[in-house]
């Protein structure tokens, strides 16, 4: 059994409360838009698919006990909460798009006069719930696709590891707390213990919120996964030394050319990557690719509180007075990047605009 970041039935939300893992298993009660607002800008849920689905479902509860006089005032609720909610953070553009989709839906069901204002909040709640299944089976997708790749990498590289089972280094957590279930890079990494070819996974402590110590640590420790916790500077150290077959790690917001917004750290991993000649794949659903702006330098970059860089919880580390640049995301450029892993293939970043316009022309 994984963990479950969120648990939902109609009219119920509630979510793991990140900020407190690993020490404490404790569910919030996510009541409506407010709450939702909260849980994502304090970081209780992150990770950018669980972000979307905990404030579109947030929503979900808000609405569905309420009576509306029209449909127009059913879709002025939808799109102005949701716009609200994309505002929580700012990087990961899972929720801009899940948002636009969602008021995209309320604007044509508004148009149709063939559906009563029940139906139109009965179909809203419907597509909002889809949510929860879609990002498992695209995560199931992404982890046996990324699996593949690398060990077709490796076995067409020669490697030391040619026919696996393979090493593999991740950063961050893109795992079943990321998201709705068996996450993205660490569903690849899933995948490929599935298939007996995985023989180490290290994750890096990913400071300073340390969600490769606190939470990717603790699903993998919870998998009963063969792992090791590295600090964020001894990643060229272990490739030096540990034969690492591929780099995976997850996405915020992929640009139209493939520079990717990850949490930050990413970037340095992949120019290490390079150096030593490890293919670093980037593993992301389809919402969290951009295809409307064409670089990352259009990606906007959470700053957070200089106080997750000089705590450790209630413990101050930094000297007092020391100023602080607290970046959340850095944009790994294109060029370090050997794929990018989604549900419907792995692609070559200078491929993918046209690769997913294809795809979402079908
Ligand atoms: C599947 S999660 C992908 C990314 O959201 C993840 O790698 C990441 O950067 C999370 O950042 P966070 O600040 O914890 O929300």
């Amino acid at each position: 059994m994984s963990l479950q970041s969120i648990k939902y039935k109609r009219g119920s939300l509630e979510i793991l409360d990140q900020l407190l893992l690993p020490v404490v298993s404790k569910y919030v009660t996510v009541r409506g838009v407010e709450d939702g607002w909260k849980v994502i800008n304090k970081m209780q849920v992150r990770g950018a698919p669980a972000i979307a689905i905990v404030g579109c479902l947030s929503l979900a509860v808000e609405i569905h006990p309420e009576v509306f006089e029209s449909k127009k005032s059913l879709r002025q609720e939808i799109e102005g909460k949701l716009n609200y909610l994309v505002s929580a953070r700012p990087t990961a553009v899972n929720m801009k798009i899940s948002a636009d989709e969602l008021i995209t839906l309320a604007n044509d069901l508004t148009k149709d006069d063939a559906i009563s204002v029940d139906d139109m909040k009965q179909k809203f709640l419907n597509a909002t719930e889809a949510m929860l299944d879609k990002d498992i089976s695209d995560n199931r997708a992404i982890g046996a696709n990324g699996a593949k790749a690398i060990l077709q990498h490796v076995a067409e590289t020669g490697g030391a590891q040619a026919a696996g089972p393979v090493r593999v280094l991740t950063h961050c957590n893109t795992g079943s707390l990321a998201t709705a279930g068996y996450g993205t890079a660490l569903g690849v990494v899933r995948h490929l213990s599935e298939l007996g070819k995985l023989e180490h996974v290290y994750c890096t402590e990913t400071r300073p919120y340390n969600q490769g110590a606190r939470l990717t640590a603790y699903e993998l420790v919870h998998e009963k996964l063969p792992a090791t916790l590295v600090l964020d500077s001894m990643v060229a150290a272990l490739f030096r030394v540990k034969n690492v077959a591929a780099v995976v790690v997850g996405a915020d917001r992929v640009a139209a050319n493939g520079d990717t917004a990850n949490k930050i750290g990413t970037y340095q991993i992949a120019v290490v990557a390079k150096h030593h000649g490890v293919p670093f794949y980037v593993a992301a659903p389809l919402t969290s690719i951009d295809l409307q702006i064409p670089s990352g330098d259009h990606i906007i970059i959470e700053v957070r509180p200089d106080r997750e860089m000089t705590h450790v919880g209630e413990h101050r580390i930094a000297a007092p007075g020391i100023n602080c640049w607290n970046p959340a995301f850095d944009v790994t450029p294109a060029t370090l990047i050997t794929g990018i892993i989604t549900e419907h293939g792995v692609f070559e970043p200078s491929k993918l605009k046209d690769e997913i316009t294809k795809l979402l022309q079908l």
